[in-house]
Parts: structure tokens; C-alpha cells; sequence
């Protein structure tokens, strides 16, 4: 028999909100689910691996995935490129595995075109006072940039609406509870869609 495709999961929001810190904390129990390491022209911040974190590249070597059809999706996000590889989350998925991926808005936008069957998960903070107090105590940005990503995290949970899902990451473990809530009821919703469980309901 063929084995089921896997499930796309897109962990989107706005800046600072919380999504690598759930995303890890996830992945700690979640061995069924693949995260997709996202390539970006941003340069790396202190601790940052290449291959782990980002795969950091140039503007010209983005450019070129970009030309030769390498990317899912990508999107210009405050001054750098952001895309997913399409052939890692192509293979995966055909390979039985969930793939997860944690991108923002724009890009999650173009991956519902490609897989309106996916789970779409809008990560939100409790105010926006608390959105600010996480990026500026994370300490990686300068007061413009933290400036411009505030900006664009207003127009951002604006399409809170174009998600399946809306996690509210007041704590990190309780994010990470419902997102496993998620997941497990979308398996199952596939299975039944699938007809399953037709032996068992039929009467
Ligand atoms: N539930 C939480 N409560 C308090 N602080 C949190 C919580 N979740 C994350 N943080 C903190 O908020 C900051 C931003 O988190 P993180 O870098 O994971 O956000 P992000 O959404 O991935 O940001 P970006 O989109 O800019 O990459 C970090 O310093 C992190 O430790
Ligand atoms: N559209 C995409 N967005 C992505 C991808 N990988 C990460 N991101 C998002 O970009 C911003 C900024 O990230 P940062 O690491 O510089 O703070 C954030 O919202 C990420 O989720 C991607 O492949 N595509």
C-alpha cells in the first residue's frame, strides 16, 4: 500500500512573539514531525549555525534559487530574503514525515496556495506591549529595526483570519500543548476524510 503524505504545518506570526522558542520546545517531543530549515540572506546573529539555524546565503545566491524554481515560497521581510527549499518538504512529505514550517506571513500566504490542505497555525502574543518587551529583551535588533518589525507585526495580525489555528504563546509549554492538540485532530481528520474508520462507524 502507498504510504499517506505527511502534513504541512505552518507556524506563522508576528516578530518576537515567540515562534523559534515554540518551535524548539516543540520539536523536543515531537519525533514525527521534520522542521524545514529556511534559507535567508540575513546575517547570522551571535550563536546562529548555518545549516541548524538559517542557511545563510547571499543576495545573489538567494536570487539564483529564486530563478531555478528552489524555493516553496520567499518573501523580502525588513531589508533581508526569507524562503523554505521545495525539495526538502516535497521529499519529506512523500516520505510519511509532517513537515513544519516557521515563517511569516507573506510566505505562509503563498505555501496555502500550494497546500490548502495544510494545518496554518497564527502564533499570538498576549498584547502587543508584551510583543515589544520579547523583541527588545531578546536584544538581537537596534531600536530601528525593532521599529520596523513592530510596524509590520500590526499589518501582520491583521490576517489572523487567513489561519486555521490562532495560539496564543502566553507560556511556552502551553503553546506547545496546543499545538500537539492541533496536529493529533488534524491526523485524525485526515484519517477519517481517508475513510478509516468506515469499518467501525457503519452500521
Ligand atoms: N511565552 C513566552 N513568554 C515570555 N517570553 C517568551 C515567550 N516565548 C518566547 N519568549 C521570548 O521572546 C523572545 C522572542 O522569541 P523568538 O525569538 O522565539 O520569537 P520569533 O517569533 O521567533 O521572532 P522572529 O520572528 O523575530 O525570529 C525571546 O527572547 C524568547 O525567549
Ligand atoms: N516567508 C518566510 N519567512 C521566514 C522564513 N524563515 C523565517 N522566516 C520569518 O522571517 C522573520 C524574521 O526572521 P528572523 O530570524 O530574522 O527574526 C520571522 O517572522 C521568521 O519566522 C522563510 O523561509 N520564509
Amino acid at each position: 500500500m502507498e504510504k499517506e503524505r505527511g502534513l504541512l504545518i505552518v507556524l506563522s506570526g508576528p516578530s518576537g512573539v515567540g515562534k523559534g522558542t515554540v518551535r524548539k520546545a516543540f520539536m523536543q517531543n515531537a519525533e514525527e514531525v521534520q522542521y524545514s530549515i529556511s534559507v535567508t540572506t540575513r546575517k547570522p546573529r551571535e550563536g546562529e549555525v548555518n545549516g541548524v539555524d538559517y542557511f545563510f546565503k547571499s543576495h545573489e545566491e538567494f536570487e539564483n534559487m529564486i530563478e531555478n524554481n528552489k524555493l516553496l515560497e520567499y518573501a523580502h521581510y525588513v531589508g533581508n530574503y526569507y524562503g523554505t527549499p521545495v525539495d526538502y518538504v516535497e521529499e519529506t512529505l512523500q516520505s510519511g514525515k509532517d513537515v513544519l514550517l516557521e515563517i511569516e506571513v507573506q510566505g505562509a500566504k503563498q505555501v496555502r496556495k500550494h497546500f490548502p490542505e495544510g494545518a496554518f497555525i497564527f502564533l499570538m502574543p498576549p498584547s502587543l506591549s508584551e510583543l515589544r518587551n520579547r523583541i527588545v529583551n531578546r536584544g538581537t535588533e537596534s531600536t530601528d529595526l525593532i521599529d520596523n518589525r513592530m510596524g509590520v507585526a500590526k499589518d501582520e495580525i491583521e490576517l489572523i483570519d487567513q489561519y486555521d489555528y490562532i495560539v496564543e504563546n502566553d507560556q511556552v509549554e502551553l503553546a506547545c500543548e496546543r499545538i500537539h492538540a492541533i496536529i493529533t485532530a488534524e491526523h485524525l481528520r485526515r484519517d477519517r476524510l481517508a475513510h478509516k474508520y468506515k469499518n467501525v462507524t457503519e452500521v
